[in-house]
């Protein structure tokens, strides 16, 4: 019974990112985690992917907008959810329709459950009419 109830406490725990909220970065108690425990956390954030750069592990998803005012409004859309959680993005808008976003905690130089907080957030946006039909590809 009891290992039921630590899996049901697990799964609730992570299950819920996008009902949690972040800490603030300046916390002393906050601190990069493990590539693995990165990897086991990116099930819960459905598209976005865990890349390494210059030894900084960052959450990346990239998405094609109809046009350059969609990858605007696209922003703004992400910016309030920034805002509310006192955690923020890296934005690009590439090639006037692609949109590429890293999330990272700058504080620590890694990767906390504020990232995968800010990634479920994303995730919940409604962005069906800033979308394109294409999907966006890996290269672009
Ligand atoms: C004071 C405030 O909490 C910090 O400056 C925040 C702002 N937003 C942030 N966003 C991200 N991604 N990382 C940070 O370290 C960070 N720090």
């Amino acid at each position: 019974m009891q290992s039921c109830k630590k899996k049901y406490a697990f799964f609730f725990f992570f299950a819920e990112l996008s009902k949690r909220s972040c800490v603030s970065c300046n916390s002393k108690d906050l601190q990069a985690m493990s590539e693995d425990s990165a990897k086991t956390l990116l099930e819960q954030v459905a598209g976005w992917e865990v890349k390494n750069e210059g030894d900084i592990l960052k959450l990346h998803r990239a998405w094609k907008v109809k046009n350059f005012a969609k990858g605007l409004e696209f922003f703004q859309l992400v910016a309030a959810v920034a805002e509310e959680e006192g955690h923020h993005p890296d934005l690009h808008l590439v090639g006037w329709n692609n949109v590429k976003i890293d999330v990272w905690t700058h504080s620590v130089s890694g990767l906390t459950d504020n990232d995968f907080i800010l990634a479920a957030k994303i995730n919940e946006l409604k962005l069906g009419g800033l979308l394109s039909k294409k999907k966006a590809t890996a290269q672009e």
